[in-house]
């Protein structure tokens, strides 16, 4: 039986991945009424029609968040505030506002000063993506069994959090809260850095000369196939992520870096020993996580390039 919806009036800002995956997870639940959206682009707009990609979708932001009861902002952390600002005049008093972006401390100082009185701020992040972007990446599973982690503010009014916890539950996340700035960190070490890592990885295989790009591609094996989908991932996305968890990033980047310079030396000195102790080491962390059901997606991970 349908149940009755979460939300009447949904709002979605940015038509990419997250905001796709999320009209059809909320499609397919029955939690909103109607969900309209807007993008930047014309093109996007037009796409969205033709995949009949929100219920409405609108010309201006404006148009898009009059009158609803939730305005999710799904575009780069990097545009959150000039968009906040552009629609806060006529947001309706009692809505929420809530965001998908992969920061938290930036965008609720960013964000958080332009959300008028009367209407609730409670920002969030579902941990699930894929390398792939635009209206026609989304589908309804992307959110199956991932967690999203809401960051309320201070002032979040508990009923708003509660019900915005009941949407993403209802669109088949597991949810917990998390205080921003640990948000960041945690963050940083599980998302925010092996991105950087895969980057670099893949820009350093671009850049040999002596191995040709038709080399890397043919023989590239598992692991640096993982590493090319996820460097494959949204460079605006990419680079707001780092500018704005700037700290967090530099810090872990920082451990990285001196156990990287270890791990050289123990290469160079043919120091057998500490290279397995370390393997082992770092053995035992991915065994926990499978053991603990954490990774229920395993054998498909970054090997066929499809969403999981
Ligand atoms: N991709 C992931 O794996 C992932 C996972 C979790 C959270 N996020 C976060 O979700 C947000 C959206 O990411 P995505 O993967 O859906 O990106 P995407 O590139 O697929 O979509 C972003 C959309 O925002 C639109 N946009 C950009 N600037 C805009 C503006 N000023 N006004 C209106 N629309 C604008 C773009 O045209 C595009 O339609 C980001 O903040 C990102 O950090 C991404
Ligand atoms: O699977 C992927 O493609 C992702 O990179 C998703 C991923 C992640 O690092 O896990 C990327 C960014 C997000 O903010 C959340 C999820």
């Amino acid at each position: 039986m349908a149940q009755a919806p979460i939300y009447e009036r949904v709002a979605l800002i940015g038509l990419g991945l997250i905001a796709s995956s999320m009209f059809w997870a909320m499609k397919r639940g029955g939690l909103a009424g109607e969900v309209r959206g807007f993008a930047r682009s014309a093109e996007t707009r037009a796409a969205a029609r033709e995949i009949g990609l929100c219920d409405v979708v609108c010309d201006t932001a404006v148009e898009a968040v009059a009158d609803a009861d939730l305005v999710v902002l799904c575009v780069p952390v990097g545009v959150m505030a000039a968009v906040a600002a552009e629609i806060a005049p006529v947001l309706k008093p009692g809505a929420t506002v809530s965001d998908v972006g992969s920061v938290k401390r930036a965008v609720i100082e960013s964000v958080g000063p332009n959300i008028p009185p009367g209407v609730n701020f409670v920002p969030a992040h579902p941990l699930a993506g894929t390398e792939q972007s635009g209206p026609r990446s989304g589908f309804a599973e992307l959110f199956d069994n991932r967690w999203c982690l809401l960051v309320p503010v201070e002032n979040s009014d508990p009923e708003a959090v509660s019900r915005l916890e009941a949407l993403w539950r209802g669109m088949g996340s597991n949810v917990e809260r998390m205080d921003a700035d640990h948000h960041d960190l945690v963050l940083a070490v599980t998302s925010h850095t092996p991105h950087l890592i895969a980057y670099t990885m893949v820009g350093v295989a671009d850049d040999l000369q002596r191995v040709t790009d038709s080399e890397v591609v043919k023989y590239s094996a598992a692991g640096f196939r993982d590493f090319t989908r996820i460097a494959a991932s949204d460079p605006t996305m990419w680079r707001d992520v780092f500018l704005t968890n700037k700290e967090a990033t530099l810090e872990i980047l920082g451990r990285f870096t001196e156990e990287l310079f270890a791990l050289q030396r123990a290469i160079r000195l043919g120091d057998g020993e500490h290279l397995f102790e370390y393997f082992t080491r770092t053995r035992a962390v991915r065994r926990g996580i499978v053991e603990a059901g954490q990774d229920t997606d395993a054998p498909d991970f970054g090997r066929t390039g499809k969403p999981r």
